[in-house]
């Protein structure tokens, strides 16, 4: 491809101090890529970077610094993790999302063409299918997002998309499904100032900083009544990003894949497994449906299957919930792990 960096360029990871990038750092790093975080530290965190790792703190719309950054760090590929993600917000402030999602992206995205990047990987998220009403969900179901976050992320998309048929750039967007777990070793883990997400939230239940937990809804068409979902460790998410920049590097097509296991849990499922883990009881008591929740959602996972060469290491909802509370201990006994991330937030 013309203009293209080379196999061993620098990986430019952005968003790399949050709960999905900082395990793709690991991850890199554990595979000994060389690694340059680009981060505005607005809810990452310094601290979840692995010694060693360059930060360049700032904001990924700001084009000079990342011309600055790509030139003096010889970027060859970006990885495209920072963004606002919590969906409730996005209906409250959809031109923040629009904003930080989308305008940006396209920033980034310019700036990379510019520069002659040709290998960009994107997290992109199930948020894009809206409200399937077949499962598996496959790649082919139309996209219908019932949120701002999600239409924000399909037009970045789609800018890919376009983008990668005028330019000399190839991509791969990965859609995320329920990601959850924390890293093995310890080395990061979810750290939220408002926690959302359903393991976090038991595992915040599990430690005493929450009295229950609330299910949102025991009257779902699903086999227990309770939503389902297809949980992926973060860990293997992570290797799913390396399996796809060995794609990119080995010469691979332009992509748009699925990233779960294709296989669902129900709230109900998933919490029986805390209980299973931590052997006691969870308080906890079923509450009414929340807005814009579908059923169920499982990925189709043939084409990422087929496509890239990626065996996920830690596919069970045990260890994914172990890794999860371990994460949680941690993070109320070592201050560290928890320390704001600049003076001014
Ligand atoms: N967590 C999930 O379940 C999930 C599911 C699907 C997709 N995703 C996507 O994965 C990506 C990472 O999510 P996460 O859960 O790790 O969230 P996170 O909030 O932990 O990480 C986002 C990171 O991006 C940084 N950031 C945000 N805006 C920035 C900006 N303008 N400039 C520079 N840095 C900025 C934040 O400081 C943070 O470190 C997001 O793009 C999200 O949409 C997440
Ligand atoms: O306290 C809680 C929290 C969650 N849930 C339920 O647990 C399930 C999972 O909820 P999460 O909030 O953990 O995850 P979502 O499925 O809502 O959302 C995730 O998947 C989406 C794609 O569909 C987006 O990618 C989004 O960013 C990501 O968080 C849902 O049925 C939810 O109603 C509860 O019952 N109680």
């Amino acid at each position: 491809m013309t203009g293209e960096k080379s196999d061993s360029a620098t990986v430019l990871v952005t968003g790399g101090a949050g709960y999905i990038g900082s395990h793709a750092v690991l991850a890199l790093r554990d595979r000994g890529r060389a690694v340059v975080v680009l981060d505005d530290l607005s809810t990452g965190r310094r601290s979840a970077l692995p010694e060693g790792t360059v930060l360049v703190e700032g904001d990924v719309g700001d084009k000079a610094l990342l011309a600055d950054t790509f030139a003096r760090h010889g970027i060859g590929t970006v990885m495209h993790f920072a963004g606002s993600i919590v969906v409730p917000d996005s209906v409250e402030r959809p031109l923040a999302y629009y904003r930080n999602n989308t305008v940006k992206s396209q920033a980034l995205i310019e700036a990379c063409v510019e520069a002659g990047i040709g290998r960009f990987i994107f997290s992109s998220t199930a948020a894009v299918y809206g409200m399937p009403e077949r499962l598996p969900i496959d790649e082919r179901t139309p996209t219908k997002p019932i949120n701002p976050y999600g239409s924000s992320k399909l037009m970045t998309e789609w800018m890919l998309r376009d983008s990668a048929a005028a330019h000399p750039l190839r991509y791969v967007a990965l859609r995320y499904f329920n990601v959850a777990g924390a890293d093995p070793q310890g080395r990061s883990g979810q750290v939220s100032k408002v926690a959302t997400h359903l393991i976090k939230i038991a595992a915040q239940t599990v430690t005493g900083q929450r009295a229950e937990l609330q299910i949102f809804g025991d009257d779902y068409d699903t086999p227990d009544g309770t939503c389902v979902r297809d949980y992926i460790h973060v860990s293997d998410l992570a290797d799913a990003h390396v399996a796809a920049l060995r794609h990119l590097e080995a010469g691979g097509a332009s992509e748009v894949l699925n990233c779960g296991y294709g296989r669902g849990y129900s709230v109900r499922e998933v919490l029986a497994m805390v209980e299973r883990v931590t052997g006691k009881p969870l308080p906890m008591r079923i509450g009414p449906r929340r807005a814009g929740d579908p059923p169920a959602l499982v990925a189709g996972v043939e084409r990422i299957g087929r496509t890239l060469d990626w065996t996920p290491r830690h596919a069970d909802l045990e260890t994914i919930v172990a890794s999860a509370l371990a994460w949680e201990e941690r993070l109320l006994k070592d201050h560290s792990v928890r320390q704001p991330s600049s003076p001014s937030r």
